[in-house]
């Protein structure tokens, strides 16, 4: 059982009225007690992957199962699902207590039974003794974990969020990040949650599912795929990017910028046109006669923790760096990197085939490539 998925979608595909399909062919797995998110650009089909779910909506064409069962045709109020909306969606005229038991009310729970349950989930959110406050005179942060007890006072076996902590300052947020996933820790069950900020799904995620225009894009965890995205669309909307053309010369030995460049990549094709992506923090400022690329800085911005420069290679290209060291705005440097910094990408690889390119590596066996 418990190697079982906790929800399997099986080639979904969505597709609203005759407007073309907004999930295409999504398979995807999530296992039992794990913090995942879906993370992609507005109106890339996340909120609809979690509407499918919940049983808001059918799919057009594909099969969904919950533990190894085809709910296609469940209704939403007999799976073991709940929601966190957005906006919380809580009941301004009831108070906290009575927003957290709206639903065991509804399921004719026992009063004292109703109770317990409440406080224990109040207790859980660090809500106690909020219990007679009005919705309206609690923050936003407070309103969020009234929503999450909401959530777990049910005692779902998968909960949803959709975007929820969206409408928080930056520093609230941050603080609320910790607690949700110290929250799904000691609650122990599948958490999914909806979100387009790139930096919150990798501080957050145990996996996470990168979906854009309907299809998934990469699935990993969040080091995965920061270290080793798969595709331009990956490697630039996760974190920061330096993404340039350039060409495998063999096994070790990549070139861009007319230059040719030691690098860790292997199992390409020998002269193979490749994306190269050298993240910001991985360039050094260094001497011009030390750099292995030289630049001329264009601006630089103080961002606290680091410099970010932009710099311009004598071909153009934008080189991006974040360094502690300060640079002077005009001046010629050096970048120095190591060949563990440089990623390689292949031109529309599918997920599939980078796993099993990376197996072969790990295998020795480069010969199918
Ligand atoms: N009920 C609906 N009827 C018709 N089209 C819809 C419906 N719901 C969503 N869509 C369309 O489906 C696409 C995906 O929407 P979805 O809400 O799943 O995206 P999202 O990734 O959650 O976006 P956002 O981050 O903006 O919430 C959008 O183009 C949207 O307009």
């Amino acid at each position: 059982m418990t190697n079982i998925p906790i929800i399997r979608f099986e080639n979904v595909t969505k597709q609203y009225d005759d407007d073309d399909a907004v999930l295409v062919n999504v398979s995807l797995e999530f296992e039992r007690g794990k913090f995942y998110t879906l993370l992609g650009p507005s109106g890339c089909g996340k909120t609809t992957i979690l509407r499918l779910i919940a049983g808001f909506t059918e799919p057009s064409a594909g099969n969904i199962y919950f533990n190894g069962k085809n709910v296609n045709q469940v209704p939403a109020n007999k799976r073991q699902v709940n929601t966190v909306f957005q906006d919380y969606a809580l009941f301004p005229h009831l108070n906290v207590f009575e927003n957290v038991a709206f639903g065991l009310r509804i399921k004719k729970m026992k009063k004292s039974e109703i109770e317990k349950k409440v406080h224990e989930a109040l207790q859980f959110v660090n809500l106690k003794g909020y219990e007679n406050r009005e919705i309206k005179e609690m923050s936003g942060g407070q309103r969020q974990r009234v929503a999450i007890a909401r959530a777990i006072v049910n005692e779902p076996e998968i909960i949803l969020l959709d975007e929820p902590l969206s409408a928080l300052d930056l520093k609230l947020r941050t603080e609320m990040q910790y607690e949700l996933r110290e929250l799904q820790r000691r609650l122990g069950i599948t958490f999914i949650f909806v979100t387009h900020d790139q930096e919150e799904a990798l501080a957050m995620s145990d996996e996470i599912f990168v979906l854009n225009q309907g299809k998934i894009q990469q699935s990993g965890t969040p080091n995965d795929i920061y270290d080793e995205p798969i595709n331009r669309f990956v490697a630039d909307f996760i974190g920061e990017s330096n993404i340039i053309n350039g060409k495998m010369i063999r096994d070790y030995e990549v070139e861009f910028v007319g230059k040719r460049f030691e690098c860790v990549d292997k199992g390409l094709h020998d002269n193979e046109p490749v994306e190269v992506v050298i993240r910001p923090e991985d360039l050094e400022i260094t001497s011009i006669e030390r750099g292995k690329l030289q630049v001329r800085v264009d601006t630089q911005l103080f961002r606290g923790v680091h410099y970010e420069i932009s710099c311009y290679d004598k071909d153009g290209n934008e080189w991006l760096v974040h360094s502690t060291k300060k640079a002077t705005v005009g001046e010629e440097i050096g970048l120095y990197f190591e060949p563990e910094a440089i990623h390689v990408m292949r031109f529309g690889e599918s997920e599939e085939e980078f796993d099993r390119r990376l197996e072969s590596y790990e295998e020795g066996d480069y010969d199918e490539f």
